[in-house]
């Protein structure tokens, strides 16, 4: 099979239990080189589950996941990982965090590769603070220096786990502009998770709605909107229809989690 027919990533009939709580039950889908896939659906629907089985920080207990080709079943360089909360080290400046994953993988790093780090600091748009501290910068500069750590490595797939939720409104919607930018530079694949449809929508390719108890694939959407996409984007009917027809699939376990999370809330 020529490789073109190899897709980056590939779920096959993939399954996850923790004792005896299914997380996520015969999962398929195929994510091609360069989309920008999203991931969303009510609270506990395992989708955080399946980006750490893509991370390799968990194993699927029946099916696969593929990455071009091969079985993941370890972590690896070829995949960038940006968490819900930034987790830049404090005692490393933005320059320090932005290189830790090269030395990490190298031992060492070159000139080369900090020149590479300054521009990617450029790139998201923190140049003139290469040399701050974490506890100097705001929320939303320090998710940039996050972002621009798991570029770093110039992995060819990005796993981005609610990456804007600890943000405010305002930062958040310049954030969604940043990355839809910088995928757009580079066109690395994307696996991004998030529980707020209207991001989804605006950063995405196709979004993938998985549904709760178990964790199941309800559907798969095109995002057909032109891009490049900017503010204007998010306002356009197209928009305002794909979340609502989004939103439509997952209310109902939406509503039933919240009611479940009030009822237990120390399960949560
Ligand atoms: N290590 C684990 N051990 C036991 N159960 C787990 C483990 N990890 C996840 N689960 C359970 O698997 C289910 C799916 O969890 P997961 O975190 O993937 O969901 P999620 O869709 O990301 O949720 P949220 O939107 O609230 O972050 C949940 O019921 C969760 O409690």
């Amino acid at each position: 099979m020529s490789s073109r027919n190899v897709p980056k990533l590939e779920f096959s009939d993939l399954s996850m239990e923790f004792g005896n709580l299914t997380a996520l039950s015969h999962v398929s889908a195929r994510v091609e080189d360069g989309e920008f896939i999203s991931i969303v659906g009510p609270s506990g629907c395992g989708k955080t589950t399946l980006l750490r089985i893509v991370a390799g920080l968990e194993r699927a207990t029946e099916g696969s996941a593929r990455l071009n080709g091969k079985q993941i079943t370890g972590t690896g360089f070829e995949r960038g990982y940006v968490f819900q909360a930034d987790n830049l080290l404090p005692w490393r400046t933005v320059l320090g965090n932005v290189l830790i994953g090269i030395e990490i993988r190298d031992g060492s790093r070159s000139r080369d590769e900090i020149a590479k780090a300054l521009e990617l600091i450029r790139m998201v748009g923190l140049e003139g603070f290469e040399g701050y501290y974490p506890r100097q910068l705001s929320g939303g500069m320090r998710q940039r220096a996050n972002i621009a750590r798991a570029l770093a490595i110039n992995p060819e797939i990005l796993l981005m786990d609610e990456p804007f939720s600890a943000l405010d409104a305002q930062t958040r919607e310049v954030m969604q502009l940043e990355l839809n930018r910088i995928w757009q530079h580079g066109k690395k694949t994307v696996l991004f998770v998030t529980h707020q449809i209207d991001e989804a929508v605006f950063l995405s390719d196709r979004i993938i709605v998985l549904a709760r108890r178990p964790g199941r694939i309800r559907e798969v959407l095109d995002i057909d909107l032109p891009r490049p996409r900017d503010l204007t984007t998010k306002r356009r009917p197209e928009s305002v229809d794909y979340v609502d027809r989004i939103w439509r699939l997952i209310e109902r376990e939406v509503l039933d989690s919240i009611e479940e999370e009030k009822a237990n809330p120390d399960k949560h």
